[in-house]
């Protein structure tokens, strides 16, 4: 699915938040959203999201104005624990989505057993989610945004609390769902190293208000990703200070 912001504003009140955003992410790209906290990140994303509407300016996917949650879309927000169903098992919560697709019983349940099995959770789907840790716990997060085969992932800090390793892990299991199913992704995060070693492009945002589009660097880093090896390289140490300088307005 292609995104396209034109001219995009918003604002609170008498709060101007987001101002004069023009962006087209491409089918299958996964773009970065980085920018000091309070810049409008989340602001962004829930009006792609279409739970916002557009105070200026107009939000299209594939062309279609968005006047309300596009379909094919889904969300994973940071807060994981507040977004599952405790009283629901982590099959049942990962296969709710399904059930307005008309799916028999059986069916979602094997659908949602199949992908806790993709985010490495096999074995875990009778359990309920206050009996995992909280890597597992964003793991069925994602599980129950991937179910539907979404065309648009938004996924908003979704690794912003997890501890260094459990994060790596994840980020590594977002690039191998971006490969194998070219989804179109827009993942805000205010890690600077996350957003070059996961981006095909970053974009970053200017301090409130107004925030504005101050960098938008494409990605280009050679052979595969890798969290030592990448990380490594001089081309990434290179778009690592340039996206740091970005945020820091130098
Ligand atoms: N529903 C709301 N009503 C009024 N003001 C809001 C609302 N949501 C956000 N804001 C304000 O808009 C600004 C941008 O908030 P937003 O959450 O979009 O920023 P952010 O970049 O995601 O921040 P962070 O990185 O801290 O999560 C902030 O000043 C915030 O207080």
């Amino acid at each position: 699915m292609t995104l396209r912001l034109d001219s995009l504003g918003q604002r609170y009140g008498d709060q101007r938040v987001l101002h004069d955003i023009t962006l087209t992410v491409p089918d299958g790209q996964l773009l970065c959203v980085v920018g000091p906290s309070g810049c409008g990140k989340s602001t962004l994303l829930r009006t792609v999201a279409g739970l916002q509407p557009a105070r200026e300016g107009t939000v299209t996917v594939d062309g279609t104005p968005v006047t309300g949650v596009p379909d094919q879309l889904a969300v994973v927000f940071q807060d994981y624990g507040r977004s599952l169903f405790p009283w629901l098992t982590v099959r049942d919560n990962v296969a709710l989505p399904l059930r307005r697709r008309g799916l028999a019983r059986a069916e979602r349940r094997a659908e949602a057993e199949r992908i806790l099995e993709r985010v490495g959770l096999d074995g875990a789907g009778r359990r309920h989610p206050w009996q995992l840790s909280g890597g597992m716990q964003q793991r069925v997060a994602i599980a129950r945004a991937l179910v539907c085969r979404p065309s648009l992932l938004l996924m908003d800090e979704p690794f912003g609390s997890l501890d260094a390793q459990t994060r790596e892990d994840l980020e590594d299991l977002l690039l191998e769902v971006h490969r194998t199913d070219g989804t179109t992704i827009v993942f805000v995060t205010h890690d600077i190293d996350e957003s070059v070693y996961v981006g095909d492009r970053v974009v970053v945002l200017s301090p409130a208000p107004a925030s504005r589009i101050v960098l938008d660097l494409p990605v280009e880093l050679p052979g595969g990703r890798d969290q030592i090896a990448t990380r490594g390289l001089p081309e990434f140490v290179a778009l690592r200070a340039e996206v740091g300088r970005a945020v820091r307005g130098s």
